[in-house]
């Protein structure tokens, strides 16, 4: 398994601000952010399956217009995997003909562009090879990360989330962590905004990694681009234990697994 970092910003500007999705062989996105605009034609034919952590736009801007560029070059539909509540909410306010057709009833219900698949902790989709399974997540809207299990290991994606026990434990308890992807929004000077839109500050951040048991590389993502240098140095200033696995993310980065 093969996984490309398409965008890992918090927001927008300039190709060094692309905002979240990783693609998995050619075929898995996790996530559809503003990265996903940089992918060709061909590539976006390709993509078969696209699971969703939650419903902001940051993480899903690109969903609709993938699926209306390669609705008439593609056979089969794609399938978007999200838990049932995101999934309520892409159908009540995005995919509701007025904000987006329903492409879940294009050309009908029986043979739809896009099929909606829910998904939620403690379930796994198996795809091939690749087993891709739900980790809870604690954010302003309904929100979960996913692990991604491949021959050698797995990556984990903490999805946009505050401190949550609950992501703790799931981490602690993949035997093969490899890699953690995990997200620092707001800078330290900004802990009561982490608190209310509930993301991460590096500080946060580093109390979550001194509670984390093995020794996966951790790269931090999601920076938001008006502090991108100080989050960078305060993410960076973290003294514990897993210090020399700390890294930033980076667009374009791979992991194999
Ligand atoms: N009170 C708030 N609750 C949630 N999001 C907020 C709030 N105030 C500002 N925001 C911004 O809205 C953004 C929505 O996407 P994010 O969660 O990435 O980051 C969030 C913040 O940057």
């Amino acid at each position: 398994m093969k996984i490309r970092v398409l965008g890992c910003s918090g927001g927008i500007g300039g190709k060094a601000n692309l905002t979240t999705s990783l693609l998995v062989d050619e075929d898995i996105l996790i996530d559809c952010g503003t990265g996903v605009g940089e992918l060709s034609l061909e590539a976006l034919m390709a993509i078969d399956h696209v699971f969703l952590t939650h419903s902001h736009l940051d993480h899903l801007a690109m969903l609709p217009m993938l699926i209306d560029t390669v609705a008439d070059l593609r056979s089969r539909p794609i399938t978007l995997y999200a838990s049932e509540d995101t999934l309520r909410i892409l159908r009540a306010h995005l995919f509701n003909w007025l904000i987006w057709p329903d492409f879940t009833a294009i050309p009908d219900r029986l043979h739809p562009l896009l099929r909606m698949q829910p998904v939620k902790v403690g379930e796994t989709v198996h795809l091939g090879e690749r087993a891709i399974s739900p980790v809870p997540a604690l954010h302003s809207v309904p929100s979960q990360g996913y692990a991604l299990r491949g021959r050698q290991g797995t990556l984990a994606f903490s999805g946009d989330t505050t401190v949550c026990d609950e992501q703790v434990a799931a981490l602690n308890a993949i035997e093969d962590l490899h890699y953690l992807l995990i997200e620092a929004a707001f800078p330290n000077a900004h802990q009561d905004l982490a608190h209310a839109a509930r993301h991460l500050s590096p500080s946060m951040l580093h109390r979550v990694l001194d509670r984390l048991n093995g020794s996966p590389e951790i790269f931090v993502t999601h920076f938001k681009p008006g502090h991108a240098d100080l989050l960078a140095r305060e993410v960076l200033a973290y003294d514990g234990r897993l210090r020399p696995h700390l890294h930033l993310l980076g667009n374009g980065q791979t992991f194999d697994l």
